[in-house]
């Protein structure tokens, strides 16, 4: 039988699929004659590798005892840029961003936050798409939702699906953004973030306003973000505008953690033919250019869409479909490299809602 130090040194080189890299010392084992207890701690969820996680560890040991796997998950709260206060009753702030509009930022925030939610997280969603909120028609809310107002102050989020929900189309008619210039709007926006009593969240995910203009700057700028996503498909065009994406988070110093390509292949619903209609590797391109990563490739699919439009979206529509495999994968690696960033917050006043 293999000692402890035998059998730690095994699970240490690991490799994770969600960094590339070995675990390292993360792990506790404590083994007697009968069975191995290991402990896996992490700074980002991953519940849902639990089952092939045991797989892989039971076939690294080779070892007739059994096995007993915990994997506990230690979300920290990250610096926000230039180190501005952080939001009450939020660890970190994830904005997802496009070059321009219509590449599916607003499909891809809900189906990310929905599977890290799955991975054990907890998620809330801001809809900061303020000329065409979807948040709501995409988690299935009536027409007319309106958040509950509590003590006069705050607005407590509706939740779907386990996540808390704010949106700018909770609170207006219509019409009414559709007049507002740009000083109202990040105005308008940036109350809702801090009214809002956000229920101890490990990560807010905020729907941006597609495009790099002056509302999508002054939101950069005063949101406290922990880390971007920027969401392109492969055509030049959205590359084009998807970097001026990345040169405002950098220009404001939040970082990028990766690169969702969207709609990357399109398969062909009769025959499974996978086929890059709009080109090969942009993403990848894109991301080597500026050294971040791409988390990860969504086809054209009709079942995405179809989901959306349903106000269920594919993760929770179809947990075990392919697709709904890819976002999972996204929402950890998203996860692990918030966590690798190693710049925790520390002990900073918070902004918000508070009860005196
Ligand atoms: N991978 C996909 N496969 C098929 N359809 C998709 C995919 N991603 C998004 N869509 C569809 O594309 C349309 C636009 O998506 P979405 O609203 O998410 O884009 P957006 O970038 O948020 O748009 P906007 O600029 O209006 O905010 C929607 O009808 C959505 O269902």
């Amino acid at each position: 039988m293999l000692t402890d130090a035998q059998l730690q040194a095994k699970v240490e080189a690991l490799i994770d699929d969600n960094t590339g890299q070995a675990y390292g010392p993360v792990w506790q084992v404590l083994a007697d004659n009968n069975r191995i207890h290991v402990t896996l701690t992490l700074g980002y969820p991953t519940q849902t590798q639990q089952v092939a996680l045991e797989a892989k560890i039971k076939a690294i040991m080779a070892d007739p005892r059994e096995l007993v796997l915990d994997i506990e998950c230690q979300i920290t709260s990250h610096a926000t840029q230039g180190n501005i206060a952080g939001l009450k009753g939020v660890k970190n702030i994830i904005a997802v961003a496009s070059g321009k509009g219509g590449v599916g930022k607003s499909t891809t925030t809900v189906n990310l936050a929905l599977a890290m939610a799955k991975e054990g997280a907890r998620v809330g969603i801001l809809d900061a798409d303020i000329y065409g909120p979807s948040q709501g028609m995409l988690l299935g809310f009536a027409e007319g939702t309106r958040p509950q107002v509590r003590e006069d102050k705050f607005f407590v989020p509706p939740t779907a699906f386990g996540v808390q929900v704010m949106s700018m189309a909770f609170l207006t008619t219509k019409d009414t953004p559709v007049a507002w210039r740009g000083p109202m709007v990040t105005g308008a926006l940036m109350q809702i973030l801090t009214q809002t009593d956000w229920n101890d969240l490990d990560y807010l995910f905020i729907d941006m306003p597609p495009g790099t203009g002056d509302i999508q700057l002054t939101l950069a700028q005063k949101v406290p973000v922990a880390g971007s996503v920027i969401v392109t498909t492969p055509q030049d065009i959205a590359l084009l505008d998807a970097r001026r994406g990345i040169e405002m988070f950098n220009k404001v110093k939040i970082p990028v953690l990766g690169v969702v390509e969207n709609m990357s292949t399109h398969i062909c619903s009769n025959c499974g033919h996978h086929e890059a209609i709009f080109g090969d590797e942009g993403g990848a391109s894109l991301a080597n250019e500026y050294n971040v990563n791409v988390l990860g490739k969504l086809p054209l699919s009709l079942a995405i869409r179809e989901q959306s439009d349903a106000g269920r979206p594919i993760v929770v529509n179809a947990p075990e479909s392919d697709t709904a495999g890819i976002y999972q994968s996204i929402a950890r690696k998203l996860g692990a490299t918030l966590a690798s960033q190693q710049n925790e917050q520390i002990a900073m006043p918070t902004i918000g809602m508070s009860d005196d």
